[in-house]
Formats: C-alpha cells, structure tokens, sequence
C-alpha cells in the first residue's frame, strides 16, 4: 500500500515591493522580490479510495475552502489527469492571513506532490507531464503569490506577482529574520484597496524606473532597496504594528517591515548572533507564540523542491 508523497510547503517574505497601478482585472502591478524562508507547512499527499472526492484536512483548519483543494482540481482540470481520489494533509506552522503566502505556498506544494504522483498515469495515457513552467502556469490561475513558490527559493515577480524570473540564491546563513505575527489577521484586498485610498501606487512609467534599480541588483538587494510600497496601508489599517516595527528596530534589526500585506513584521538581521538575542526579548513583549527566528531556505532544500528538468528543455 502506498505510504504517499511529502513535501514541505515554506513562507515567504517580500524583501522588497513596488506597488504600481491597477490592471484591469482590479489587481496592482509590482515589482517583488520574494525570498523563501524555513519556516514552513508540512503537507503530505495519499491516494485514497475512503472518499468519493478530492479532500483535504489542514491542521489547525483554515476558514473557507482550502487553497489546496483549489489546487488539485485545477491540477486535472488543466492535465486531464482523472486518477482516483486524494487526500492532501496539512499541518499548519505559517502563520495564517499573516502576508507570509502559507495557503499560496501549500497550494503550490500540492501542485509539486501532483505532478509527481500524476506523472506515471499521464506518461501512460499519453498525456504531457507538467514540467515547472506548465505548474507555474496553473498556480496563476490561483493567485499572485502562488507561481513563486512552485519551486521556493529567491524570486523576482512582476505583473501582479505571478510572472516570475528565477534570481540567484544569497549564502546560507547571510541574513536571519525574526518574524512577528499578530493575533488577528488583516485581509490582502483591504489592505490594497487602503493603498488606493492612500494614493500610494506608483504610476507604470515611475514603477518601470524603480523595477529596472530592482532588477538590476535584486540578487543581493542592498538594505536601501528593502522597502515595502504596502506598507503604510497596511499600518494605516492596523496603527499597532508601528510598536512592532519600533521594537524590532530597537531589538537590532537593521531593516523592519511589514510582510507583504502584514500583519506579520519582519525584521532582517546581518547578524544572525543578534537576531537569536532579540528573539527572546520580542518574545517577552509580544508573547512567544508570536515570534519566531527564521532563516533564508538553505540552498540544500531549495534545491530538493526542484522540479526535475525535462531532457533537452
Ligand atoms: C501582497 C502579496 C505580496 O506577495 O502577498 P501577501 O502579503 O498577501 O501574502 C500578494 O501580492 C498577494 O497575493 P495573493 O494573496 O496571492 O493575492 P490574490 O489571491 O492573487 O489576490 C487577492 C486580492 O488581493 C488584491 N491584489 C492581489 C495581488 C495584487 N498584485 N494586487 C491586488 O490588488 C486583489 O484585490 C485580489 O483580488
Ligand atoms: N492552506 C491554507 N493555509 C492558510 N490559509 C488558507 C489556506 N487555504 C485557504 N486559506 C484562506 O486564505 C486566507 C489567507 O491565507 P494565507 O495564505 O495564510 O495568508 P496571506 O495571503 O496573508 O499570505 C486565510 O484566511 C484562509 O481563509
């Protein structure tokens, strides 16, 4: 009998975004570079003949219908894979509704776990096997974050997020980030629609300039270019998180911000020596259940999610 699939399904933080105008499907343009961290989802994936349908159970669960489940029936519809049921099981670690993508990257976890499993019956049935763009191309169709994180490590996204260029991985180890969750989570299109009412967007031609500064020296991004466009919207919405800024600023971060949509806060150690001394001290202030000392993706992992190359692609 089948024992299944695993994978891990890592958080992401934004160590830069540029919020540019809205398209014509009601979301921003940006510029982002999403950096993949060790704090992560476990999420495993068992053919079953139990059910009737697809499932899955996420622990704790989430509200609302699970990302993963989007997943896999977008993963057959976009394949014609039509093999029997699946059960994916989550165990949450990511903190949820936290701007840390876990639903968008346990989505593209259970895109991976797909298409490995699928990758004999398709093969036999002369179907294509997905390779990472075909995935990449599925996980659009779920959300701006989720192209990202099919193969998680340091990426550069434009378009609303989802078109995404590979950048190179930094030396494990160069940066520690200590994570600041929040007891209540803060919603993505409200926290958009307060940068609209704040007039924060950049126009095309101003985001252009700023994406081609990114571009050009988003493999290692100076702290000067870590900034957060979102930023002021989202504490605009939830005025709190400048105390969490503030404190991690004051712990020795060298750069303090608001991940993604917030409301975690992160804060960007060079030190990683500092970053496991503010831990604790965070900790005290904001209960230990919020903070967490978290690392880049080590290369070694980032390259085990990869998708295997196709010959000759
Ligand atoms: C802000 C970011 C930064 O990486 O992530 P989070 O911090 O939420 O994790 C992303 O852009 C979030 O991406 P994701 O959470 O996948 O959003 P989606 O499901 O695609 O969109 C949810 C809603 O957010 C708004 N939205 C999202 C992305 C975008 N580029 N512009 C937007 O205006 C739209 O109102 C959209 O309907
Ligand atoms: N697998 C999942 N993990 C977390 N949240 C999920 C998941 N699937 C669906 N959701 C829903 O998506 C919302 C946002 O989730 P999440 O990805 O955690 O945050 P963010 O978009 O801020 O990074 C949650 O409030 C929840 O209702």
């Amino acid at each position: 009998m089948s024992r299944g699939l695993q994978t891990i399904a890592p958080s992401k933080v934004n160590v830069c975004l540029l919020l540019g105008p809205t398209r014509a499907d009601g979301r921003h343009e940006l510029v982002t570079v999403f950096q993949a961290l060790d704090l992560a989802d476990d999420v495993h994936l068992l053919e079953t003949l139990d059910v009737r349908d697809d499932e899955v159970v996420c622990d704790p669960p989430v509200e609302g219908e699970n990302l993963a489940l989007r997943a896999i029936r977008a993963f057959r519809a976009a394949t014609g894979w039509n093999g029997p049921p699946v059960r994916v099981t989550i165990t949450k670690r990511i903190p949820v509704a936290g701007g840390m993508a876990g639903g968008s990257s346990d989505a593209a976890a259970t895109l991976r776990l797909l298409a490995t499993h699928a990758a004999p019956h398709l093969g036999r049935t002369g179907r294509t096997v997905p390779d990472a763009d075909d995935l990449r191309a599925i996980a659009a169709t779920l959300g701006a974050d989720v192209p990202a994180l099919v193969e998680p490590g340091r990426w550069l996204g434009t378009a609303a997020g989802e078109r995404v260029e590979r950048l190179p991985l930094l030396p494990d180890g160069r940066t520690a980030y200590v994570v600041v969750t929040s007891p209540t989570g803060l919603s993505t299109p409200d926290v958009f629609r307060e940068a609209d009412r704040l007039g924060l967007p950049r126009s095309s031609s101003q985001l252009a300039l700023g994406g081609r500064d990114v571009r050009a020296r988003a493999g290692d991004l100076p702290r000067v270019l870590c900034v957060n466009e979102l930023e002021p919207a989202a504490l605009s919405l939830r005025p709190d998180l400048r105390d969490t800024l503030a404190a991690l600023r004051a712990a020795g971060a060298e750069v303090a911000m608001v991940s993604g949509s917030g409301p975690t806060c992160v804060g960007l150690y060079d030190n990683p020596g500092r970053a496991r001394q503010a831990a604790p001290v965070l900790a005290e202030r904001f209960g230990a259940e919020h903070v967490r000392l978290a690392g880049a993706l080590p290369r070694e992992q980032v390259a085990a999610l990869e998708l295997p190359r196709v010959a000759g692609a």
